[in-house]
C-alpha cells in the first residue's frame, strides 16, 4: 500500500485558485496563478484546483496553462515527488465538463470536479429542480465526466443543509456513476463541528459504495468554524480536505490550509493523521498568495501571522526563556517563518530586556539595567513597539544622563501662531533638589534652552543644535545632538534621545552643560592644585 493509499493519509486538495479567487478583489493574473500552482506543487498539495473553465476564456487559458506545467516543470526540494492532480471545476452541465476536460486533460495527472446543489433551498429557489431532477443530472453528469476522465470528484453544494437520507442517495448515485472523490460542503458555513462530524459518519456509514471512493470536506467560515469543522470532518472519517492559503475565499473564507496542516502535526497524538505537506513552505506560500491577491494577513492570524510567533508580555518571555515550552506549541521555524520573536512593549519585564541587549552588545549591571527597564517602560507608555535602535538610543541617552549634574524632571512648552513661545522647566539637582524655571524664546527649543541656562547657570554659547529620527514611524524616537562653547572656549557634545523631540533637546542640552560644568569642576581642582603647590 502506498503512502497515499494508507488510512491515516490526507489528502490535500488546494482550492486557492478558485474559491479562494472568489474573494472579493482577489482576481489574479494567469501568470500569478502559475507562480502560486508551483509554489503548491513545492508545498506538497495532493491536489490543485486550478480554476473554473468555462468562467471565462482567461480562467481556462489559466487552467491550462497550470495543467501543461505542474508535474512537468522541476520543483526544487522535491525532485521525487508525485505530481500534483491539477483540477477544473464545472457545473453538471455537458459545457462546463467539457471545457473542465479540455483545460485539464494536458496535466499528468487531471481531474474533473463537478457539482450540483442537493439543499432544499437550493433546490427549490436557485436550480428549480425537484429532488428526482437533482438525482437524474448527477448520474448523467458525473457518468459524462468519467467518460472523459479517470478522477472525478462530485461535490454535493450545500450538502450542511442538505436531508441526511437524500444526501446519502445523491452520494450513492454519484459513486455508482463513477465518482472516485465524494466531497461534502459546508457551503455557507452554518454546521458546528458535531453536526459537520455526523454529516460524515453518515454518508460513510450509510452511502452504498463508500468504501471505493475518498470522501472528502470543504468548510466556509462564516461563523469562524472553518478549521474546527474540517478537523471534525477528518475524525469522521473524511480523508480529502479543500483549504485555501491564507483561508481566503467567498465571503468570510474557507478553512485555511495552514491551520488544518499544522493541527493535524502538532495534534497527531490526538488525530493520528498525517499529510504530504512541507511545513517549512508554508510562510513563504503565504506571502505569495497574500502579495498577488492583494489580501493581507492580519497580524493574529494563526500559523502565518506577524504575530504568531511574537510574545510581549514579560511573564511569557520570562517563562519562554526558561524553556520554549512553556508558551510555543509550534516553533517558527517549523513553518519557514524566521525565529520567535520577543517584542519589547509595555507589558515586558527585565528578563527580555536584559536578553535583547546581550544580543545587542549592551552588557549592564543590576542597577543599570533597573534604570535602561524604567526607561523602556516610560517609552513604552508612549510607543507601541520599542524598537532595538530605540532600545540602544536609550540605553545611550540614559548612560550619558549618569554623568551626574542636573536632570530633567519636567518639561512644559507652550508655542504656536499666538503669542510668545514659553518653557517651563523644573530640573533635579545632585542633592535632590528640585529647580522650576519659566522662560519665553524666539521659539520652543529657545525658549527651553533660555529657561535651563537660568537653572544651571553656566554660560555656554550654542553652536550645533541636529535633530533626526532614530527609529520609523509616526511614533519614532527623536534624537539630537547640540555642540556649545564654554567661556574658556571649550568644545562639549551633548546628546538625548525621546519621543518627544522637544524633551530629547532639553536632555541633549543638559548633557552638554554637564560636560562643560564636569570640565570646569576638573580645572579647577587642578588649579587649586598647582596653587598649592606653588605656595
Ligand atoms: C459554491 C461555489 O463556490 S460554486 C462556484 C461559484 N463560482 C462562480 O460562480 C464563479 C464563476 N461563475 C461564472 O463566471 C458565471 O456564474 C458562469 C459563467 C459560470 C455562469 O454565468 P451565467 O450563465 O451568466 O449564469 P449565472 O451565473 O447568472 O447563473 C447561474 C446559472 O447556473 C445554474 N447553476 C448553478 N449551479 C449549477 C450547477 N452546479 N449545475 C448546473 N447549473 C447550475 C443556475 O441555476 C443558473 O441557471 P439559470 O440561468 O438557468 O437560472
Ligand atoms: C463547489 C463547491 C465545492 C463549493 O465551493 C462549495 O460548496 O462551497
Amino acid at each position: 500500500m502506498s503512502t497515499v493509499e494508507s488510512q491515516d493519509y490526507v489528502r490535500i486538495f488546494d482550492t486557492t485558485l478558485r474559491d479562494g479567487e472568489q474573494s472579493p478583489g482577489a482576481s489574479m493574473t494567469s501568470e500569478e496563478k502559475l507562480e502560486i500552482a508551483r509554489a503548491l506543487s513545492r508545498l506538497g498539495v495532493d491536489v490543485i484546483e486550478a480554476g473554473f473553465p468555462a468562467s471565462s476564456p482567461d480562467d481556462f487559458a489559466a487552467v491550462r496553462a497550470i495543467a501543461e506545467r505542474i508535474g512537468r516543470d522541476p520543483v526544487p526540494g522535491r525532485p521525487q515527488a508525485e505530481p500534483p492532480i491539477v483540477c477544473g471545476l464545472a457545473r453538471a452541465t455537458k459545457n462546463d465538463i467539457e471545457r473542465a476536460y479540455e483545460a485539464v486533460k494536458v496535466a499528468m495527472r487531471p481531474r474533473i470536479h463537478t457539482f450540483l446543489s442537493t439543499s432544499p433551498i437550493h433546490r427549490e429557489h436557485k436550480l428549480r429542480m425537484t429532488k428526482e431532477q437533482v438525482i437524474e443530472r448527477v448520474r448523467e453528469m458525473v457518468a459524462r465526466a468519467r467518460e472523459l476522465c479517470e478522477d472525478v470528484e462530485f461535490s454535493a453544494e450545500d450538502a450542511g443543509r442538505t436531508e441526511p437520507e437524500y444526501l446519502w442517495e445523491v452520494a450513492s448515485v454519484a459513486i455508482a456513476a463513477g465518482a472516485t472523490t465524494i466531497n461534502l460542503p459546508d457551503t455557507v458555513g452554518y454546521l458546528t463541528p458535531f453536526e459537520l462530524h455526523a454529516m460524515i459518519a453518515g454518508v460513510k456509514k450509510n452511502a452504498v459504495g463508500v468504501d471505493r471512493v475518498i470522501l472528502s470536506v470543504h468548510c466556509h467560515d462564516d461563523l469562524g468554524l472553518g478549521v474546527a469543522n474540517t478537523l471534525a470532518g477528518l475524525e469522521a472519517g473524511a480523508r480529502q480536505a479543500e483549504l485555501t492559503i491564507n483561508g481566503i475565499g467567498e465571503r468570510a473564507g474557507n478553512a485555511a490550509l495552514e491551520e488544518v496542516v499544522m493541527a493535524l502535526a502538532v495534534r497527531r497524538d490526538r488525530m493520528n493523521l498525517r499529510t504530504g505537506i512541507d511545513p517549512t513552505q508554508i510562510t513563504r506560500t503565504s506571502r505569495l498568495v497574500s502579495a498577488h491577491t492583494g489580501m493581507l494577513v492580519p497580524p493574529n492570524k494563526a500559523i502565518v501571522g506577524a504575530n504568531a510567533f511574537a510574545h510581549e508580555s514579560g511573564i511569557h518571555q520570562d517563562g519562554l526563556l526558561k524553556h520554549e515550552k512553556t508558551y510555543e506549541i509550534l516553533k517558527a521555524e517549523d513553518v519557514g517563518a524566521s525565529g520567535t520573536r520577543l517584542v519589547l512593549g509595555k507589558h515586558s519585564g527585565r528578563h527580555a530586556l536584559e536578553k535583547r541587549l546581550a544580543e545587542l552588545g549592551v552588557t549592564m549591571d543590576q542597577p543599570a539595567l533597573d534604570q535602561a527597564f524604567s526607561a523602556m517602560k516610560a517609552l513604552a507608555d508612549r510607543k507601541k513597539h520599542v524598537t532595538d535602535a530605540d532600545l540602544l538610543a536609550l540605553v545611550s541617552s540614559e548612560r550619558r544622563e549618569e554623568l551626574g549634574g542636573w536632570r530633567l524632571e519636567a518639561l512644559q512648552i507652550s508655542a504656536g501662531t499666538q503669542g510668545m513661545p514659553t518653557a517651563t522647566v523644573r530640573l533635579r539637582g545632585e542633592d535632590g533638589r528640585d529647580v522650576t524655571q519659566a522662560a519665553v524664546g524666539t521659539g520652543p527649543v529657545h525658549a527651553c534652552f533660555r529657561a535651563i541656562d537660568a537653572v544651571v547657570d553656566l554660560p555656554v554659547e550654542l553652536l550645533e543644535y541636529t535633530v533626526h529620527a532614530v527609529t520609523e514611524g509616526i511614533d519614532a524616537l527623536g534624537e539630537v545632538s547640540v555642540r556649545v562653547r564654554d567661556a574658556s572656549g571649550g568644545l562639549h557634545a551633548g546628546y538625548g534621545a525621546d519621543t518627544d523631540v522637544l524633551v530629547a533637546s532639553a536632555k541633549a542640552y543638559l548633557a552638554a552643560l554637564d560636560r562643560a560644568r564636569k570640565e570646569r569642576v576638573v580645572a579647577k581642582a587642578s588649579e587649586q592644585a598647582r596653587l598649592k603647590e606653588s605656595a
